[in-house]
């Protein structure tokens, strides 16, 4: 049988701009040096000042003991910022990486305080092993302080390979994440 291109089915490459899927997206905030809630509200402001990123919700704030950091590191102020994007997840680990580099995030300390910490924790079905990105984010099924506040906001999302974001949050230890009062303004 001859190959007759069908004038409905659209070749997934040849999309752009417009055209492409959006994808739900999540990003985990972080921050525990200098003004905490100051340096999550410029996350969420820069990140989603993009024609190409649209707010979906943001999560209340919360106070965390430091994971995986020096016991003398300071507490951390966590939230997470889910979106709908058309942009891959490389771009939107270039986006992270910039904004984090904005407001004053250095790596001169492994593991050291940080203004600024953006991680893409899952980007719709999408799945990334490369050595610099990896999606979904391979610690956040541990990670309390991104799957509590996650849940608060998106916790019927399917992380591939890993299930509902509810049912994680529901598994992990939450112990030393707090709510706070302060929370965080849905970007204009
Ligand atoms: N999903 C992802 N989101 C953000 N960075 C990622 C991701 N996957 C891999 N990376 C890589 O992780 C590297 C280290 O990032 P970073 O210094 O922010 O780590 P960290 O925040 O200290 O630790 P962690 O990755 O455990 O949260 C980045 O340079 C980036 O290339
Ligand atoms: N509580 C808490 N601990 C951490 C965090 C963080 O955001 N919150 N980020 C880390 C590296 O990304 C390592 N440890």
């Amino acid at each position: 049988m001859t190959n007759v291109p069908n004038p409905n089915v659209v070749d997934a490459d040849t999309l752009t701009g417009d055209l492409r899927p959006l994808r739900r997206t999540a990003f985990a905030l972080g921050s525990n040096l200098g003004d905490r809630l100051e340096f999550l509200q410029a996350a969420v402001d820069t990140l989603t000042d993009s024609s190409e990123i649209v707010a979906v919700a943001v999560s209340p704030v919360y106070e965390s003991e430091p994971v995986d950091a020096p016991s003398d590191s300071p507490k951390f102020l966590n939230a997470v910022l889910v979106v709908d994007t058309t942009l891959s997840p490389r771009s939107l680990m270039e986006r992270a990486q910039s904004t984090e580099s904005a407001y004053g995030r250095t790596r001169d300390v492994p593991n050291g305080p940080r203004t600024l910490d953006i991680d893409v924790l899952a980007v719709g079905d999408v799945t990334a092993d490369d050595e610099d990105l990896r999606v979904p984010h391979p610690r956040l099924a541990e990670r309390a302080f991104v799957l509590i506040p996650w849940a608060d906001v998106d916790p019927e999302f399917r992380i591939p390979g890993l299930g509902r974001v509810l049912d994680l949050s529901s598994a992990v230890d939450a112990t030393g994440v707090r709510r706070l009062e302060e929370s965080l303004e849905f970007p204009a």
